[in-house]
């Protein structure tokens, strides 16, 4: 009878984590939402009558029972840095140019959509999922394992059973920020000002129930110790989480010239109401790891990597403009 129940239970588990992978991470659903949830009821139903039979990996562990009265202290080894910022394509030349003078050489530069969220770490040992924490001053984050397990967009399990810690930002998509911001209305609660204080705000809870309420989501863009795993440029360390199963924007771009990089900043910036999550800007990488460790990082940004920043919108300054008598 156990067999038959824990056979049971595993088939359900590999369902509803493969239809999850493929709802929340590749954004492409297979099955409604109602045969996600009536197999997720039967597995609830099943562990309820088999507690001792509860598998580890079973979806239904992310929205733990305990209400932290703190979280802990979690050290970087290696800190978690920020990112130099330009407001303007001549300043962004300026960098690409020093960066060849001082390289030797022109680079390839991997540029990605700067997502307007916070950064995080997550570390998975043998495959599986088990610290999580927030970037903090970059040296010392706060450990929100309970709350990232939530996040449906976070696998618990790698599709290979690897040891790595990965970085990336976890953010609000823009529609769960308009609902969450109606239902606070509602309720008389004070409004987010925008996706990425709501999604700080939804991470720092200390009840995982709360953040699970939230529709977060991810978007990882950095392996630790990537020679570990034959990595040897920045487009690679994306295809790599990508094929262990984590969530990775599409948008990313491999730009060998001043010209295409000028032109990514163009489509982005055009595009970037269409997109289902805020981003402030895009981020400049020089794609070549060796290239990376030789031009290093200062304390607390690389010096291979770049942030630009989309000017504000006009609708912001006109409104900023008027004299509000
Ligand atoms: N917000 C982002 O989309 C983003 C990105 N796509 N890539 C990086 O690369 C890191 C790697 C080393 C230093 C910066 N950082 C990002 O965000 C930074 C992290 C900390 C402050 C910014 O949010």
């Amino acid at each position: 009878m156990e067999a038959q129940v824990r056979q049971e239970m595993q088939a359900l588990i590999s369902k509803l984590n493969t239809w999850s992978q493929e709802y929340y991470v590749n954004d492409q659903p297979t099955v409604e939402d109602y045969v996600y949830d009536e197999a997720y009821a039967k597995l609830l139903k099943l562990e309820a009558d088999y507690p001792d039979l509860k598998q580890a990996d079973s979806p239904t562990n992310r929205v733990g029972g305990k209400v932290l009265d703190g979280f802990a202290k979690v050290d970087h080894e290696i800190p978690m840095l920020s990112l130099g910022d330009v407001f303007s394509k001549a300043e962004l030349a300026e960098f690409t140019q020093k960066l060849a003078e001082n390289v030797g050489q022109d680079l390839a530069y991997n540029c990605e959509l700067k997502i307007d969220g916070l950064a995080i770490s997550l570390t998975y040992e043998k495959g599986k999922f088990i610290k999580g924490s927030t970037r903090g001053n970059g040296l010392i984050g706060e450990d929100i394992t309970e709350n990232l397990k939530t996040i449906k967009a976070i696998p618990l399990t790698l599709k290979e059973p690897v040891s790595v810690e990965v970085r990336g930002e976890c953010y609000m998509p823009k529609d769960s920020f308009v609902k969450l911001n109606q239902a606070r209305e509602q309720e008389g609660l004070p409004v987010f000002a925008n996706p990425r204080n709501a999604a700080a705000g939804s991470l720092r809870q200390l009840d995982s129930k709360i953040t699970a309420q939230r529709n977060l989501s991810v978007f990882l863009y950095y392996v630790m110790e990537p020679e570990k795993f034959g990595i040897t440029t920045q487009a690679q360390a994306l295809k790599q989480m990508q094929a262990w199963g984590l969530k990775v924007d599409e948008h990313a771009h491999l730009a060998t010239s001043q010209a295409e990089i000028d032109a990514y900043i163009d489509q982005y910036h055009d595009q970037r109401q269409e997109l289902a999550y805020e981003i402030d800007g895009i981020v400049l990488k020089a794609n070549d790891l060796t290239t990376q460790k030789i031009v290093g990082n200062t304390v607390k940004v690389p010096r291979w990597a770049i942030a630009y920043k989309f000017p504000p919108d006009e609708e912001e300054t006109v409104v900023r403009d008027i004299e509000w008598t």
